[in-house]
């Protein structure tokens, strides 16, 4: 008999700040990044099959192909492959990929897409402990892959390689704002000027979302300058949430377009959302908990 299906979601992650520090000789940017994640995201289903496939469906799946640039075959194949070098067998799988995150837009929704891909398929294909390293598969498909595997708050280093732990971060909720407007990471961070920011990251734990709120203003996201300069659009959100009643802070997250409003609570980010929602019906406006703990767990 056959195992049943296994169902993962793919969290949306989110840069609490961001700061562009360096850049390696090959152009990538050496970041110093507060991810977390928010608990709501694609949904990704795995079914054992004699081949590799993928099916979409999903608010936002046709905005996407399931062909082969897709970062959900490019993980499978790419784990398959691992596993080829090693000796390791490795089976075939029917995927199908419920889009709920809006596509290219600063949340990691293809990140985690293949960051899910990659830990179903190693526990459907039975990958012993250890025998591959997901994070460095991952890497090489995405700088952000790494981090949607750790799926825990992490300060972020060199291209998205480096997690570390963070102090203990409050209960608070996040509200996600997209404008409904791609913007092209790279040249997001091609249009990026000035010096390079130091990095932020601290030690002391954070008691409640004020807390965190303050701390976050001593820091920022260096990508949201240029990103705006490109899409006015998302000077128009970031302005939207800052007019919300109960918001701490409003920040873009990673290379945009969509922006955050941090929030105390649930209520409040779900109140502030139906205020946002009637006032811009086109934008995608999605309030959810922020993650302050394993979300593996
Ligand atoms: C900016 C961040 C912050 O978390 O988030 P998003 O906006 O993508 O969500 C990430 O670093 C994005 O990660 P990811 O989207 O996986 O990037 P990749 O596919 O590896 O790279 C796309 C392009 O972005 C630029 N890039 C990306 C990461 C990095 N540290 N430096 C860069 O300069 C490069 O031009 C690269 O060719
Ligand atoms: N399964 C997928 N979901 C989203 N985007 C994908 C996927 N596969 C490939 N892509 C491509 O990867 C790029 C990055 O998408 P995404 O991770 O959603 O945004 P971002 O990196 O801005 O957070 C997009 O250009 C998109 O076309």
């Amino acid at each position: 008999m056959s195992p049943p299906p296994l169902h993962l979601r793919a969290r949306a992650k989110v840069n609490l700040y961001l700061h562009v520090v360096g850049r390696r000789a090959d152009g990538y940017h050496l970041l110093d990044s507060l991810v977390v994640f928010a608990d709501l995201g694609d949904e990704l289903r795995i079914e054992p099959a004699a081949g590799i496939s993928l099916a979409i469906d999903g608010p936002f799946g046709a905005g996407l192909s399931a062909s082969d640039d897709n970062l959900v075959l490019r993980a499978a194949r790419a784990l398959a492959g691992a596993l080829e070098t090693k000796g390791l067998p490795a089976g075939g799988a029917a995927l199908r990929l419920s889009k709920h995150l809006p596509v290219a837009s600063g949340i990691g929704g293809g990140s985690a897409d293949a960051a899910a891909t990659l830990m179903g398929l190693a526990r459907l294909w039975r990958v012993p402990e250890g025998a591959v390293d997901l994070a460095r598969i991952g890497l090489a498909l995405g700088a952000d892959i790494p981090v949607c595997l750790a799926q825990r708050p992490c300060f972020m280093g060199g291209i998205g390689e480096t997690l570390d732990p963070v102090p203990a971060l409050p209960t608070a909720s996040l509200l996600l704002v997209n404008p409904g407007v791609a913007v092209s990471t790279p040249a997001v961070f091609k249009a990026r000027q000035g010096a390079f920011s130091k990095p932020a990251r601290w030690q002391e734990a954070l008691p409640d979302a004020q807390a965190l709120a303050r701390r976050l203003a001593r820091c920022g996201n260096d990508l949201e300058a240029p990103a705006i300069a490109l899409e006015p659009a998302i000077g128009e959100a970031l302005a939207a949430l800052r007019g919300l009643p109960g918001l701490r802070l409003a920040r873009m997250s990673g290379s945009g377009a969509t922006c955050f409003g941090l929030f105390d609570d649930l209520a409040a980010a779900r109140g502030a959302a139906a205020r946002l929602q009637a006032a811009h019906p086109a934008w995608w406006v999605a309030p959810a908990p922020m993650l302050n703990h394993d979300a593996a767990r």
